[in-house]
C-alpha cells in the first residue's frame, strides 16, 4: 500500500496566490474509504467569489487583453503545456490525493491524472490552431461588401464540476477556456476539491499570469450559486447533477447568460445474441462498476436478447464476484468506495425501493463482509425489472445495473430510448449494419459500439433531453467558450445611394 501524504492546506486561489476564505470558515476532507477525516478545504461564501471574478475580469482585460484574451494562441498554449507537464510530474501524488479524497482505484486516479494532462496538451495545439482560424471569409453575394470572422474568447467563465473525476472534469472546462483566452473562476465539489487546489499549486509554479484561473472551493449553494448569477461572469458550464443544472440555468437566466450544462445520465447497453458473451460481459462490467458506477455516461440499464439472457447473465455473476472490491489504495483494486456517506445512503435505498417495488437482487446489494468500514457496496446487477419502476428511471450514479430482455431490435429501441435522458448508449453486436441503425435510433450524444465508456478528448462529449446540451471536448469543447463575430465591410467607392442628396446650396 502506498505511503500516506500529509494533506496540503490551501487557501482559496484567487489573483495568482492563494487567499484565506472571507469569513475564515474551512470544510472537512473525508476519505470515504475509511471514513477517516484528513484534512480541510476552504469554504468559500459570495464575498470571496466578488473577489475572484474581479480577479479574472482584470485578468482578461489587463492590458487590453495583449498577454493573455487577445495574446496570439501560442502563449497561451505555453502555459496550458507547462501545467501538463507539472500534472505529468505531480502524476502519482496526485493521484494519491484524488484516491484518498473520492475512494476511487489508484489505477482509476492514475488513468484520469493522465487524461488531464493530454488534454491541457490537446487544447494548447488547439489554442495555437486558433489564430490560423482567425478573419475566415464569409462569402456574400454583393461584391461592394467583404466579411470575415473573429472568434473571440466569451470573457470571464464560471466554471462549476462535480466530484466523480475532480481534476478532469475541471480539465474538462478549464483547458478549453484557457485556450479560448477566457478567464475563469473554477468552482469544484466540495465533496473532493484536492487535486484542484494542488492545480492551483501548479498554475503558481509554471508562472500562469496572475487571475487567469481562480479556483474556489466551497458548498454549492454558499460558493457556486453567487458564482452562476453573477453579473460579471459571461458565461456557465457545470457538470453535475440535473436538479442542480435546473437551478444555475434558471439564475444565469436572469443575466440572459449562456450555459452549458453536462448532467445526469441513465444511459442503455444493448447485447444481442450474436456475441462472444464473455467479451460483452466484460464491457458491461466496466459500463457500470468502473468508477463505482459514478459516471454521468455509465450504462446503467443493461438489455440483453432474450437468447442470450441467462447464459449472460451466470457469466455476469461470475465476473462480478470476481471484482477486487477493497480499499482503493491496494494493488489490483477494482471497485473502491463511493464518494461520500450521503452517496453511500441514496444507493442503498435505491436498492431497497427496487426490492419493494419487487425487482430481485440477483448479486450483491449491500456492504462486503470483508469491509467493515467505509463506504463500500458490492457490485449489484438486478433483474425483474418494469419501466415503471425507480430502478429503470432515475440515475444511481453507483454500481448498480438493471436488467431487461428484449426480443426484437425495435424493441431494444424502444427501451433503450425509454428514458427522460440522452447522454450515451451502447450496443454490442457483430452485424455492423445493425450497430449504425441502432446508433442512427438511439437519442443520445453519444454511442458506443462493440464497448461503453472508452472517452477521446479529441471527440465530442455531451448529451441531449435532461442530460443538458453543449458539447465539450473536441473542437466543440473549445468553441463553447468563444463568440463569433462577424466584420463587414462596405468596399465600393460609389455612394450608398439610398437616400436623396440634399441640394449643395
Ligand atoms: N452527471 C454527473 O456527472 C454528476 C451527477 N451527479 C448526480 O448528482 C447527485 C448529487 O450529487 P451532488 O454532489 O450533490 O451533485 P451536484 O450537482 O449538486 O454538484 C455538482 C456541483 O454543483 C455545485 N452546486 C450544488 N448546488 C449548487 C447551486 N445551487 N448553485 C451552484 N452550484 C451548485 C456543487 O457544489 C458541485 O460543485 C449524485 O448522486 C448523482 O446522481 C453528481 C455528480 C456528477
Ligand atoms: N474519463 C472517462 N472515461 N469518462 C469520463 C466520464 C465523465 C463524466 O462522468 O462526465
Ligand atoms: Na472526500
Amino acid at each position: 500500500m502506498a505511503a500516506q501524504p500529509t494533506i496540503p492546506r490551501r487557501g482559496l486561489f484567487v489573483g495568482g496566490g492563494w487567499r484565506e476564505p472571507s469569513l475564515g470558515r474551512r470544510l472537512p476532507v473525508v476519505n470515504p474509504a475509511t471514513e477517516a477525516t484528513i484534512g480541510d478545504i476552504p469554504a468559500a461564501t459570495a464575498e470571496d467569489v466578488e473577489i475572484a471574478v474581479a480577479a479574472a475580469r482584470d485578468a482578461f482585460s489587463r492590458d487590453g487583453g495583449r498577454h493573455w484574451s487577445h495574446a496570439p494562441g501560442a502563449v497561451r498554449a505555453k502555459f496550458l503545456r507547462a501545467i501538463a507537464a507539472k500534472i505529468k510530474d505531480r502524476k502519482s501524488d496526485l493521484a494519491l490525493l484524488e484516491t484518498l479524497d473520492s475512494g476511487k482505484p489508484l489505477d482509476e486516479t492514475d488513468a484520469d491524472m493522465e487524461d488531464a494532462a493530454v488534454c491541457f496538451e490537446y487544447y494548447a495545439d488547439l489554442a495555437e490552431s486558433l489564430d490560423e482560424k482567425q478573419r475566415s471569409p464569409i462569402s456574400l453575394p454583393m461584391e461592394n461588401f467583404k466579411s470575415h470572422i473573429l472568434k473571440e474568447p466569451i470573457g470571464v467563465v464560471g466554471l462549476i464540476t462535480p466530484w466523480n473525476y475532480p481534476l478532469l472534469m475541471a480539465t474538462w472546462k478549464v483547458a478549453p477556456s484557457l485556450a479560448a483566452g477566457c478567464t475563469a473562476v473554477l468552482k469544484p465539489s466540495e465533496l473532493a476539491s484536492l487535486t484542484c487546489l494542488e492545480l492551483g499549486a501548479i498554475c503558481i509554479e509554471v508562472g500562469l499570469p496572475p487571475g487567469v484561473l481562480n479556483i474556489i472551493t466551497g458548498l454549492g449553494p454558499e460558493a457556486g450559486g453567487p458564482l452562476s448569477s453573477h453579473p460579471h461572469v459571461d458565461k456557465v458550464a457545470f457538470t453535475g447533477s440535473t436538479e442542480t443544472g435546473k437551478r444555475i440555468m434558471t439564475a444565469a437566466a436572469q443575466m440572459v447568460k449562456p450555459v452549458s450544462l453536462e448532467l445526469g445520465g441513465k444511459s442503455p447497453l444493448i447485447v444481442f445474441d450474436d456475441v462472444d458473451i464473455d467479451k460483452a460481459v466484460e464491457w458491461a462490467m466496466f459500463g457500470i462498476f468502473a468508477n463505482a458506477g459514478q459516471v454521468c455516461s455509465a450504462t446503467s440499464r443493461l438489455l440483453l436478447h432474450e437468447k442470450i439472457a441467462k447464459q449472460f447473465l451466470d457469466r455476469l455473476v461470475a465476473w462480478a464476484k470476481n471484482i477486487k472490491v477493497s480499499d482503493p489504495l491496494e494493488e489490483g483494486c477494482r471497485l473502491g468506495s463511493v464518494v461520500s456517506e450521503g452517496q453511500y445512503e441514496k444507493i442503498k435505498k435505491f436498492i431497497s425501493t427496487a426490492r419493494s417495488e419487487g425487482a430481485t437482487i440477483l448479486y450483491g446489494g449491500a456492504r462486503p463482509q470483508h469491509l467493515g468500514r467505509g463506504f463500500f457496496i458490492e457490485p449489484t446487477i438486478i433483474t425483474d425489472v418494469s419501466t415503471s419502476m425507480q430502478i429503470w428511471r432515475e440515475e444511481v450514479f453507483g454500481p448498480v445495473v438493471c436488467v431487461k430482455e428484449f426480443r426484437t431490435e425495435s424493441e431494444a429501441v424502444e427501451l433503450a430510448n425509454d428514458t427522460h435522458y440522452g447522454l450515451a448508449g451502447a450496443v454490442i453486436s457483430n452485424d455492423e449494419e445493425r450497430c449504425e441503425r441502432i446508433s442512427k435510433a438511439l437519442h443520445s450524444g453519444i454511442v458506443w459500439i462493440n464497448c461503453s465508456q472508452p472517452t477521446f478528448v479529441q471527440a465530442p462529449w455531451g448529451g441531449n433531453k435532461r442530460s443538458g446540451f453543449g458539447r465539450e471536448l473536441g473542437q466543440w469543447g473549445l468553441d463553447n467558450y468563444l463568440t463569433v463575430k462577424q466584420v463587414t465591410k462596405y468596399c465600393s467607392d460609389e455612394p450608398w445611394g439610398w437616400y436623396q442628396p440634399p441640394s449643395k446650396l
